[in-house]
């Protein structure tokens, strides 16, 4: 059996959920800070833990055969390498910024401006597909300062909650691209069992995260508009109560439309509606 490697970031924005996932899968390993790599007790799996910009590389050259990584990154280092799950977390969007004083309205207007950024293939890519001829200044970090100090007419960075920009005096001007983490694979290890059987546990820990158990009590009469609001993995399980003409109804309802679920089952006759979270869903 082949020992594989997964290269997950050593600090920073997605170790902690990077390691929560495969802790989840239930993978024992030591989280250790000192020491860049971990070896799996209970499946045959090391962990590396790197640079996030080192990880699209390392998989792509094949020293690791799996990677937990941005989306932004991995098209930044141009990297070749097979997507094999998005990963739900590390949500962001990369977004052009200008100092909120600044009366520029419309993309045309940044010809011939300095923008400062950590991504400047992504940026040159947007900026020629619009026409636009740009300064781009590439530093590795703090770039929100960038205009501030005078180093640069505008920003190109992540943006979250849009906090740093604020701060900063800046103001978003333009939408680039979207980005969450995702585990990345080498070309060549589609076909490995242990691969398929990693990826399995992972998407069984995402199909769980993102639904919730749910058990109501409803009379035999308002059953029918109870069930048809409920898919579950299969259909919903029906069990009797003691109270003649009543039954419990065990189900699972996906957490996107969670609220608007469960107003509707109360309107359809639900009581006593009980919501747990779920472990795993295997499917
Ligand atoms: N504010 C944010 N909200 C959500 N996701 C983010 C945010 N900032 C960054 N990310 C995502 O997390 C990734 C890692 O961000 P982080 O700031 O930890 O990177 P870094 O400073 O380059 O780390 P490293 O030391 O590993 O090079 C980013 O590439 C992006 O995909
Ligand atoms: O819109 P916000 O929620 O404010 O998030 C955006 C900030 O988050 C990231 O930096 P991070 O805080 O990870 O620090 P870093 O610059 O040291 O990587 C990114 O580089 C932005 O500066
Ligand atoms: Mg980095």
């Amino acid at each position: 059996m082949k020992t594989l490697k997964i290269a997950i970031q050593k600090s920073g924005r997605l170790n902690e959920k990077s390691v929560e996932i495969l802790k989840n899968c239930g993978l024992s390993f030591e989280n250790y800070k000192s020491s860049l790599i971990s070896t799996v007790t209970n499946f045959p799996l090391e962990i590396l833990f790197l640079r996030d910009d080192d990880i699209p590389e390392y998989v792509q050259d094949g020293i690791a055969d799996l990677g937990i990584v941005g989306e932004n990154v991995i098209v930044e280092t141009k990297a070749e390498v097979d997507y094999l799950q998005k990963l739900g977390f590390g949500k962001c969007t990369l977004k052009i910024a200008v100092q909120a004083t600044s009366g520029i309205q419309n993309l045309e207007e940044l010809n011939g401006k300095a923008i400062a950024t950590s991504y400047p293939v992504i940026l040159e890519k947007f900026l020629q597909e619009k026409g636009i001829k740009s300064d781009i200044r590439t530093i590795s970090g703090s770039v929100e300062i960038g205009p501030g100090l005078g180093l640069s007419d505008a920003i190109f960075d992540i943006v979250s909650t849009g906090g740093t920009l604020k701060s900063n005096g800046l103001k978003p001007f333009a939408d680039v691209m979207q980005s969450e983490a995702v585990l990345i694979g080498n070309k060549s290890i589609a076909d490995n069992p242990e691969v398929a059987e990693l990826l399995q546990r992972i998407r069984s820990v995402l199909s769980a995260k993102s639904n919730k158990y749910v058990v109501l009590n409803v009379s035999k009469d308002n059953l029918q508009k109870v069930v048809d609001l409920l898919p579950g993995v299969k259909s919903p399980t029906v069990v009797p109560l003691f109270e003649p003409n009543w039954v419990a109804v065990h189900s699972v309802i996906a957490e996107e439309d969670f609220w608007d679920k469960i107003n509707s089952l109360k309107a359809a006759g639900a009581e006593g509606i009980l919501v747990m979270p779920i472990e795993k869903i295997i499917r």
